[in-house]
C-alpha cells in the first residue's frame, strides 16, 4: 500500500492522511527560536549508559537504527525535566542529500547537516515500549545536532557497519558500543513537549535537545547516502537520503532552556 516515506507522493505533506493527529498540537520537530525562556529550575540531564548495550544495527527503510538491550535499567537518562528514569531503545539519524542540510529541528531558522536521536521509554511507569510511544510521558528523545567539519573519530564503527546494512530490512550485529562517545562537551539543552517525528507522530515525546552540535566529516555523511530506502529485491533503487520532517507550528507552546 501507500506506506509514509519521504518522497512526493508519500512524504511529510500527505502523512496526515493516515494520520490525523500530524495536525495536531503538540508535532516535532519545531524551529527553536532566538529567545527562549531560561528556567533555573531545570537541573542537568544525566545520561548513565556505563552498562549499555547495543546489540544490532539495522536498516528500516527509514533510517538507520542502532537497537540496545531494553529489558532492564542498565542505561538510563534520569534529570533535566523529567520525572522518572527513561530507558535507552534506539538511536537513528536524520540527514540530507550531498551539500544539503537535513536535520529536524532548526535553530532560529537555521538547519544542521544532520540530527542523532536517542529515544528512552518510561519504563517505570509503562510495562511495554508500545504503551510508553503511546503515552504523553512515555518517550525521552534527546537530539544531538552533526555539523560538517573534522572526522568524528567514533562515528566511524557505525559509518563502517553501513555498508552491511545498505537495504531496507537488512541488519548486522553490533555490540559494545556506548553511544557517550556521540555526546558534545556540554549538556546544556532546549527542552518541550512534542512528538514522534515519523508516523505514528504519537504526542508522547519529552524532546531534549543539546545545543552544542558535533562535528562530522563530509565522507562520514556521505557514507549515510550510501543506505537504500528500499529493499534488496527491489527494482527501484531509492537513495536513503533527506530524511527528515519539517519543523512544525509551535501551538503555543514552551520551551524551556537549562542554562
Ligand atoms: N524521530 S523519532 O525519534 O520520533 C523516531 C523515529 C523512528 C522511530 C522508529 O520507529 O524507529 C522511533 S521509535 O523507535 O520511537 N518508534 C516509534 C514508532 C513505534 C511506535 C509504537 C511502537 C513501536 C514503534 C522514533
Ligand atoms: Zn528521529
Amino acid at each position: 500500500g501507500n506506506h509514509w516515506g519521504y518522497g512526493k507522493e508519500n512524504g511529510p505533506d500527505v502523512w496526515h492522511k493516515n494520520y490525523p493527529v500530524a495536525l495536531g498540537s503538540r508535532q516535532s520537530p519545531i524551529d527553536i527560536p532566538h529567545q527562549v525562556s531560561h528556567d533555573p529550575s531545570l537541573g542537568p540531564i544525566v545520561l548513565d549508559y556505563d552498562h549499555c548495550t547495543s546489540i544490532n544495527i539495522c536498516n528500516n527503510g527509514h533510517s538507520v537504527v542502532v537497537n540496545f538491550d531494553d529489558t532492564d535499567d542498565r542505561s538510563v537518562i534520569h534529570g533535566g525535566p523529567l520525572e522518572n528514569p527513561y530507558r535507552l531503545s534506539q538511536f537513528h539519524f536524520h540527514w540530507g542529500g550531498k551539500g544539503c542540510d537535513g536535520s529536524e529541528h532548526t535553530v532560529a531558522g537555521n538547519s544542521y547537516a544532520s540530527e542523532l536521536h536517542l529515544v528512552h521509554w518510561n519504563a517505570v511507569k509503562y510495562k511495554l515500549f508500545d504503551h510508553a510511544a503511546a503515552a504523553p510521558d512515555g518517550l525521552a528523545v534527546v537530539g544531538i545536532f552533526l555539523e560538517t567539519g573534522d572526522d568524528h573519530r567514533w562515528l566511524h564503527t557505525i559509518t563502517d557497519a553501513m555498508y552491511m546494512v545498505k537495504y531496507k530490512g537488512s541488519a548486522t550485529d553490533f555490540k559494545g558500543f556506548n553511544p557517550k562517545c556521540l555526546l558534545p562537551s556540554s549538556l546544556h539543552y532546549w527542552t518541550y513537549l512534542g512528538s514522534l517525528t515519523t508516523p505514528p507522530l504519537h504526542e508522547s515525546v519529552t524532546w531534549i535537545l543539546l545545543k552544542e552540535p558535533i562535528a562530522v566529516s563530509e565522507k562520514q555523511l556521505g557514507k549515510f547516502r550510501l543506505l537504500q530506502f528500499t529493499g534488496e529485491e527491489e527494482d527501484q533503487r531509492l537513495r536513503m537520503e533527506n530524511n527528515f520532517r519539517p519543523p512544525q507550528p509551535l501551538k503555543g507552546r514552551r520551551i524551556r532552556s537549562s542554562n
